[in-house]
């Protein structure tokens, strides 16, 4: 991060324990705005313990903790907490209020006007795949877990709040569900300009939503780094080993067609393009889709995956030490 930049997160030396348990210890990083860090980890390692010092709900015994260059500590929890949103896996909402009062609650506290507020809400209905005209007025309970979800993140993204705290934000959804919405959460325009700490133990989550993942084991930091660096660099032993069940579908999502580049055939003019930025694994899905949707490439999946063993090797030699 360049020196000017203030951190959006800075968290420095943070310890908590509770009794002789030392839940978090001696964490440190920073995010620059615009981020967006996964906090990684088996259960019990103390992701929401540490993301729950950010805003408060958690005070550590020792470090400091600033959000947009002031110390935590100088705000009041409330003020502090309605510049951040926040969205826990339970959801939360409101069982007596509507979709849409749920996801006001923050603007009114902040006095906005009604009009405004109205306006914003059904921009993030409409943004969030739930038509307003339908889902606006019905409560909580007529809604399913997914949409529940939706409507918990455009309760915390109501206010605008320019940090967005997710505690494994699609934990209780199946992995199909689970899956869209992630695509959706991913290509919110609204959340790519936000700092955003999100905790997960879903690995394939991690490395579909992270800009850097800090990897968490009994409390202490593993690495932080970004995907391709944990998946390919890895700081020591325990970071080799969490990723290693799910090594090639990682290596699939993590290489890309820029990467593959070099061991591809020149572009045939007439075939279906598709991005550089484009990962392996979504080649793959284009690559073996059927119906209407299929196109002509110019590569096969022969080629595709001859090139992917190629690149992958490539990756491997470049980072040994
Ligand atoms: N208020 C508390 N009092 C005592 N122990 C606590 C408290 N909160 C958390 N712990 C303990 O601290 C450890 C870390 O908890 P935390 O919820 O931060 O883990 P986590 O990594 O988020 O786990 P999971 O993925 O299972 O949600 C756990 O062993 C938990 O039992």
């Amino acid at each position: 991060m360049p020196e000017s930049v203030t951190p959006a997160i800075r968290v420095a030396h943070a310890h908590k324990r509770y009794g002789a348990h030392a839940v978090v210890q001696d964490v440190s990083f920073a995010l620059t705005p615009g981020e967006t860090l996964v906090l990684l980890g088996p259960s019990g390692c103390g992701k929401t313990t540490l993301l729950k010092m950010l805003n408060r709900l958690v005070e550590p015994d020792a470090g400091t903790i600033d959000i947009n260059g002031r110390d935590v500590q100088t705000q009041r929890p409330e003020e502090l907490r309605r510049g951040i949103g926040y969205v826990i896996q339970q959801v939360g909402l409101l069982p007596h209020y509507t979709v849409a009062e749920n996801i006001a609650v923050v603007p009114r506290l902040l006095g906005q006007a009604g009009a405004a507020v109205q306006e914003r809400t059904t921009a993030l209905l409409t943004r969030l795949h739930l038509p307003p005209e339908r889902y606006a007025g019905q409560y909580p309970h007529q809604l399913s877990g997914g949409q529940q979800q939706r409507v918990g993140l455009a309760r915390a993204l109501a206010a605008d709040p320019p940090i967005v705290l997710l505690d494994e934000p699609f934990g209780a959804l199946d992995p199909i569900t689970r899956a869209g919405i992630r695509r959706e959460f991913r290509e919110l325009e609204e959340l790519r300009r936000k700092t955003v700490v999100l905790v997960t133990h879903d690995v394939t989550e991690a490395f579909e939503l992270a800009d850097r993942i800090l990897l968490l084991n009994a409390g202490q930091v593993q690495q932080l780094g970004t995907p391709r660096e944990l998946l390919f660099r890895p700081a020591n032993n325990f970071v080799r080993g969490f990723f290693a069940a799910e090594r090639l579908a990682l290596q699939l999502r993590t290489l890309t067609l820029a990467d593959l580049q070099p061991f591809l055939a020149a572009p045939d003019p007439a075939a279906t393009t598709l991005s550089p930025a484009t990962t392996v694994q979504e080649a793959l899905e284009n690559l073996t889709r059927t119906g209407s949707a299929q196109a002509r490439y110019s590569f096969d999946l022969a080629e595709l995956m001859a090139a992917f063993g190629r690149a992958l090797q490539q990756e491997e030699a470049a980072w040994k030490p």
